[in-house]
């Protein structure tokens, strides 16, 4: 299968398009008032009709309603809902239900023992991000540019699609899905010049160093 890449977090309609025409799998956006890439439900539907199939559209929240996930539904219809908070499994069971999408599940990682939750996820989950766990007085459980020990994930045996994310950029892309064998990778911080500010050529080199590995596990 091929690597999904997903490129989070856009807020423009330029930084939309370069993420689409350098052939971003999933673009994500950001609902969560504490975020520096967090978008209103009229950026969020803009931006969303602007994606025209070109990419997955992925809908980011952190322990949202159903009120909040029933507005994002009607702005951006999303193909896919990531959930970033401490979304129990019998939660992310309601949303899956009550919303009909794909969910991806944001694990947080910092030991070995926070991969105990997997079991629980993954009997429903569709998708796992694995990211960094924010520190404890963060003011957002992702979306950091902290990265965590990859080799945790060295001898996974998870029977789900997983992605990896935190703190990944166009230097350190390779090494992360050499070490954790992912089948995609997540990045937001490291495609911007400053917290929420999306660069151009960040996002196109990003792309083009986690393709150049999948070149290279090919041959
Ligand atoms: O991007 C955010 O602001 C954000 C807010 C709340 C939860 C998650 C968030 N982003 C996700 O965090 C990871 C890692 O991001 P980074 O590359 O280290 O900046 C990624 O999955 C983002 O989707």
């Amino acid at each position: 299968m091929s690597l999904l890449v997903k490129i989070c977090g856009l807020s423009t309609r330029e930084t939309l398009d370069v993420a689409l025409d350098a052939g971003a799998d999933m673009v994500g956006f950001v609902f969560f008032p504490p975020s520096p890439r967090h978008l209103s439900l009229e950026a969020g539907r803009d931006l969303g009709r602007q994606v025209k199939r070109r990419a997955l559209k992925v809908a980011l929240t952190v322990d949202a309603d159903d009120a909040t996930l029933d507005n994002i539904m009607d702005a951006l219809s999303p193909d896919i809902l990531q959930l970033h908070g401490k979304e129990s499994v019998a939660r992310l069971r309601d949303i899956k239900q009550r919303f009909g999408r794909p969910v991806m599940k944001a694990v947080p990682v910092a030991t070995a023992a926070d991969l105990a939750v997997l079991p629980g996820y993954a009997a429903v989950a569709d998708r796992i991000l694995f990211d960094a766990r924010a520190p404890k007085d963060a003011t957002r459980p992702g979306g950091l540019g902290a990265p965590f020990d990859w080799h945790l994930l060295e001898n996974l045996d998870l029977k789900l699609p997983y992605m990896v994310s935190g703190g990944l950029d166009a230097g350190n892309v390779a090494e992360a899905l050499r070490v954790t064998r992912a089948g995609g990778v997540d990045v937001s911080s490291g495609v911007e010049s400053a917290p929420g500010v999306k660069d151009p050529q960040l996002i196109e080199a990003f792309i083009r160093a986690a393709r150049a590995t999948q070149e290279l596990s090919v041959r």
